[in-house]
């Protein structure tokens, strides 16, 4: 039986990162490189984790003993509005049969990832963890928030049920190296990164930003999340979710502006109204993960510029 108010020791464990190709799952990997534990992974081609009896056998085979959940179907506004069924389906199989599995295959630990916008659209800011449930979600993303609330309350219900020390991070919006440029289906920031580097190599006098500029996001760099993801694995043990931000956020216009100085873009941003804002703003109350002893180390400039650096090495 775990004492649960000890640190859970990660020394030796056998842990499963599912997603490690992915931005988020790439930097856990790189974080839990510096512990002393098995590190085990299973690419897409040799695991679907759609597919619930191949998720099983996989469990079944391999027996780790932490699981981090960073597979998702991820996507920017445009492509979370674009592709609702895809988005709401690919997400809840793929958490039910990772945690279901996990969970009937006697893993110790397990850390699920959710998302900012589980919270409602008009949530106070900065927004509290127990805001979850009281109010409308944004409709751009709501059916990824959707999935992501079934998510936190399965590790919840098993915890309730059975007592399995199932966790829930909710991390803000997130970048840094590994992030996708795809400008159809990326989020802002590398979005902007591209566009004002194509920019600049083209001599535009223009860079189009989608929207008004007027929505605020909280932007944490990723391998500052890795290091909470494994902060939170030894230390949280809790039901209900754990807020992962900076505390800090700008508007869109800001990051544009920030990111137009680090590429060296001088042009004039326009903004196309006729895209979506999504959610005016979503904040993050960091409270609870502050009181911890944990915080975020790198600014966005410095996220930003390291950011740009990876995206430029990717190039050649
Ligand atoms: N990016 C962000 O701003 C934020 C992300 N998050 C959360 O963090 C987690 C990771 O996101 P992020 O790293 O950005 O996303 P990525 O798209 O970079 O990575 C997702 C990973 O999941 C894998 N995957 C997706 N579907 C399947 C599947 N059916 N079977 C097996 N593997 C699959 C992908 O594999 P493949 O490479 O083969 O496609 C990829 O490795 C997600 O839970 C996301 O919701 C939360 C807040 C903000
Ligand atoms: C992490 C989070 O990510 C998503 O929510 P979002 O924060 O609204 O997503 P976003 O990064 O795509 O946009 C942020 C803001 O930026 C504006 N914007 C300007 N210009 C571009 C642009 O060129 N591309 C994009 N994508 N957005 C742009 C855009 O119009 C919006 O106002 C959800 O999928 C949600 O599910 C989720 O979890």
């Amino acid at each position: 039986m775990t004492d649960r108010s000890m640190p859970f020791d990660l020394a030796g464990k056998r842990i499963f990162v599912a997603g490690h190709r992915g931005m988020v799952g790439s930097a856990v990997v790189r974080r839990l490189q510096t512990e002393d534990c098995e590190i085990l992974t299973a690419g897409r081609e040799v695991l679907d984790l759609r597919d619930q009896a191949a998720t099983k056998a996989f469990f079944d085979r391999n027996r780790p003993e932490v699981v981090v959940l960073a597979a998702a179907k991820v996507g920017g506004i445009l492509a979370n509005d674009t592709y609702p069924a895809d988005f709401l389906y690919d997400n809840l199989v793929i958490e039910t049969n990772v945690i279901g599995a996990a969970f009937q295959a006697g893993v110790r630990k397990l850390l699920f990832l959710g998302s900012s916008c589980i919270y409602p659209k008009f949530a106070p800011q900065p927004i509290p963890e127990d805001a979850l449930l009281t109010g409308a979600l944004e409709p751009t993303n709501e059916w990824y928030a959707l999935a992501k609330i079934a998510g936190i309350k399965l590790c919840d219900a098993y915890r309730k049920q059975y007592g399995a020390d199932f966790i829930s991070a909710m991390p803000s919006n997130l970048y840094g190296p590994g992030d996708n440029f795809d400008l159809r289906t990326s989020h802002v920031l590398p979005a902007l990164m591209r566009k004002a580097h194509e920019a600049k190599l083209a001599g535009a006098r223009s860079l189009e930003v989608w929207g008004t500029g007027t929505p605020r996001r909280e932007f944490l760099y990723v391998d500052d999340l890795a290091d909470a993801l494994v902060f939170l694995l030894k230390h949280y043990s809790e039901p209900g979710h754990i807020n992962v931000g900076t505390g800090e956020d700008v508007t869109i216009r800001e990051l544009a502006e920030l990111i137009c100085r680090t590429v060296g873009f001088e042009g004039e941003l326009v903004f196309d109204s006729s895209k979506p804002d999504g959610t005016p703003r979503k904040l993050m109350d960091v409270g609870k993960l502050s009181a911890m002893g944990w915080r975020a180390r790198t600014s966005l400039p410095e996220g930003v510029a390291k950011t740009y650096q990876a995206f430029k090495d990717s190039l050649r």
